[in-house]
């Protein structure tokens, strides 16, 4: 009989509302819904892509899963343990499971230490390796992403991007975690340096059993790396399916939009863009339910009244849509 393996991550209703003031002398409060109220289930092995607009929501989950801020409400759990009950010393623990690999190779790298100093720190911090022995494990790090015993002692300001990136990677890799957040990790690359870090990423997750959450803006930025694919809108999944089955037959109305605005190499094969009406609802204030639905009036009423919930269409393919496509 085969059994269903146990999730490696698994986040339930999940909410991270950023409290603020209404004017400068108002004792009204609102709040912006950065996510509010996700599931997601992530398996060992697998890359699971989160994608949406600037402003979904989508580096605050990431924030959220990887315990970096607190969530409003809902819950975390990672390795079969609830991570927001943790004590301060067991979360410290198992936050070395859990790493994160940032957009900016530029800014996220310390200017004023070197390559040595930057992939040992976190071995350092955790007491795990010294004098010696922390050499070779940077220098093995290093070899894995590719970099050499020569860039040692180098600062990362005489590396390329592409180059930053890897140094990025050798650190997240250092406590050797078992699930790692790409926070649009490649976005600040040139076209060809971000498959090259693609394929990299690829090959580390093979070598070593790594679990990845790849968030992106577009959907171009995630197909090739992902297995399933997630798509956020203000604070919400409102798609999650198999990466074949969303490029295939997307079922949400903004997953067919997001995809119609990818262009397509071959001029032959034209394609209709959908374009949004209005512009992005604020997270401040967002609408009871959908807006996407804009030609019948019946249908328009429905959606805009009575939120829809991520329900399953097909096997694997879940769309929060009154109207599926
Ligand atoms: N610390 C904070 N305080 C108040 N609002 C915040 C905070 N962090 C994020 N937000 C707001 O929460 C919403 C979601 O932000 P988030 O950065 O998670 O979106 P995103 O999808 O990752 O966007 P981008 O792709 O531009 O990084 C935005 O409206 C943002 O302004």
């Amino acid at each position: 009989m085969n059994q269903t393996p146990l999730p490696l991550l698994e986040v339930k209703g999940l909410k991270k509302h950023f409290p603020f003031k209404q004017g400068l002398f108002s004792t009204q409060k609102g709040s912006v819904r950065a996510v509010d109220g996700i599931d997601l289930s992530v398996y060992r092995g697998e890359t699971l892509g989160i994608v949406g607009e600037s402003g979904c929501g989508k580096s605050t989950a990431g924030q959220l899963i990887l315990q970096l801020i607190e969530p409003t409400e809902g819950e975390v759990w990672f390795e079969g343990k609830q991570m927001t009950v943790l004590s301060k010393e067991e979360l410290r623990k198992a936050r070395r499971n859990m790493q994160i690999i940032f957009q900016d190779p530029y800014s996220s790298l310390n200017p004023r230490m070197s390559v040595e100093d930057i992939v040992s720190e976190p071995l350092v911090v955790h007491g795990l390796y010294k004098g010696a022995a922390l050499k070779e494990k940077v220098i093995e790090l290093l070899r894995l992403v590719g970099l050499d015993t020569h860039h040692l002692s180098r600062h990362p300001h005489e590396f390329s991007g592409g180059q930053k990136q890897r140094i990025g990677i050798a650190r997240a890799l250092a406590l050797n975690p078992s699930l790692i957040v790409c926070d649009e990790a490649v976005s600040a690359l040139d076209v060809s340096i971000q498959s090259q870090i693609l394929n990299l990423l690829k090959k580390l997750q093979k070598e070593l059993q790594l679990t990845y959450i790849f968030i992106a803006h577009g959907l171009p930025a995630v197909k090739h790396i992902s297995d399933r694919i997630a798509v956020m809108y203000l604070g919400k999944i409102v798609e999650l399916a198999d990466r074949e089955s969303l490029f295939s037959h997307p079922r949400h109305p903004y997953t067919q939009a997001l995809l119609s605005a990818v262009p397509v190499p071959d001029p032959t094969q034209r394609k209709e863009r959908i374009i949004l009406q209005g512009d992005l609802p604020s997270p401040a204030n967002p609408p009871k339910g959908c807006s996407f639905h804009t030609r019948c009036p019946y249908v328009q009423e429905l959606c805009r009244n009575i939120a829809p919930i991520l329900q399953e269409q097909a096997s694997g393919h879940a769309a929060a849509c009154h109207f599926p496509l």
